[in-house]
């Protein structure tokens, strides 16, 4: 059994689920049952504040963990990253009351931040050879300006709503930061191989999010240029359909290049385009 540790309730906790379940992972969730144990795969789940979960996958509580890269680094705790998870994508950003005059980073100089990472701004200002008093707070940082506490802000954006609802600008990215899955460095040899069975999943779920299985009708002719367009896992698939002179065609398509390869597709010929999720993609 291996136990994994996962945000109780925020921005991550949501998206971990799901991939979990994604996984084919089934478990049953409750609100007030902060453990459960999932009943197809050896798993057990702890549901924790975010800031605790690099602590216990480092001291070897939890053998596994989602949590931001945010917290991680901030926690001075990265070598414990196993790989990126692709969700709750968000930036750490200085911001500043909106109609502050502020040109570039020396506006900062002696300034008071009031931030929750302390050490990941400290690191960015330092590498800037800027000199400011950090406020550390933990929560609602946002509010720090317009009460007095501080000149300027350094917390997570994503939208820039919060930021926008609170009367403040977006002046320097910190740091990026994603979802990633963290593993205590000593685990055992049979809980290795559970972490590896889980990640061989996670990577067949996260390479199907960002494909689309195509289907296309084209007549014969077209087939070359289609062909060149639609390059598949290997090489599409081409079936003779019943009407005379027509093939259907079946491949495999990046979800980024998706748009741009539909219109040529049109160009060359292809008609009654079908796009079909795919649930899991194994290489
Ligand atoms: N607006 C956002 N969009 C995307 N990701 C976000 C956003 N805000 C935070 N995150 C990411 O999700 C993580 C958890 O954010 P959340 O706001 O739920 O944390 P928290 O309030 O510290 O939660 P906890 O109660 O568990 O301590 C952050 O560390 C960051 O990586
Ligand atoms: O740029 P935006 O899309 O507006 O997102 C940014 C906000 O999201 C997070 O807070 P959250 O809403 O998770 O609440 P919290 O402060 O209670 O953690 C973060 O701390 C920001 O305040
Ligand atoms: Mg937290």
């Amino acid at each position: 059994m291996i136990r994994l540790a996962i945000q109780k309730s925020g921005r991550l906790s949501e998206d971990s689920l799901n991939l979990i379940r994604e996984c084919g992972i089934s478990f049953v969730n409750s609100s007030l049952k902060l453990k459960t144990e999932a009943t197809n795969f050896p798993l057990e789940i702890l549901f924790l504040r975010d800031d605790d979960i690099p602590g216990y996958v480092a001291d070897g509580v939890a053998d596994i963990g989602i949590v931001g890269e945010n917290v991680l680094v901030e926690e001075g705790k990265q070598e414990l990253q196993v790989q990126k998870l692709g969700f709750s994508q968000c930036r750490l950003s200085i911001a500043v009351p909106k109609n502050t005059v502020y040109d570039d980073i020396s506006g900062l100089e002696g300034k008071n931040i009031a931030t929750s990472y302390p050490n990941l701004l400290q690191a960015y200002l330092s590498g800037e050879g800027v000199q400011a008093h950090i406020h550390t707070i933990s929560g609602s940082v946002e509010i720090a300006p317009s009460i007095g506490l501080a000149d300027a802000i350094c917390d997570i954006v994503s939208s820039g709503s919060t930021l926008i609802s609170n009367g403040l600008r977006e002046v320097q990215t910190v740091f990026r930061s994603e979802a990633v899955l963290i593993a205590h460095p000593k685990l055992t040899e049979v809980k290795r191989q559970i972490l590896n069975q889980l990640l061989f999943r996670i990577d067949a779920v996260r390479k199907a999010q960002k494909a689309k299985y195509i289907l296309l009708n084209a007549p014969n002719a077209a087939i070359p240029r289609i062909k060149s367009l639609l390059p598949g896992m290997k090489a599409p698939s081409i079936l003779p359909l019943t009407e005379e002179g027509w093939s259907s065609v079946h491949s495999v398509v990046n979800e980024d290049d998706f748009w741009e390869i539909i219109q040529k597709l049109r160009e060359a010929g292809a008609q009654g385009i079908l796009v079909v999720p795919i649930e899991k993609m194994i290489l």
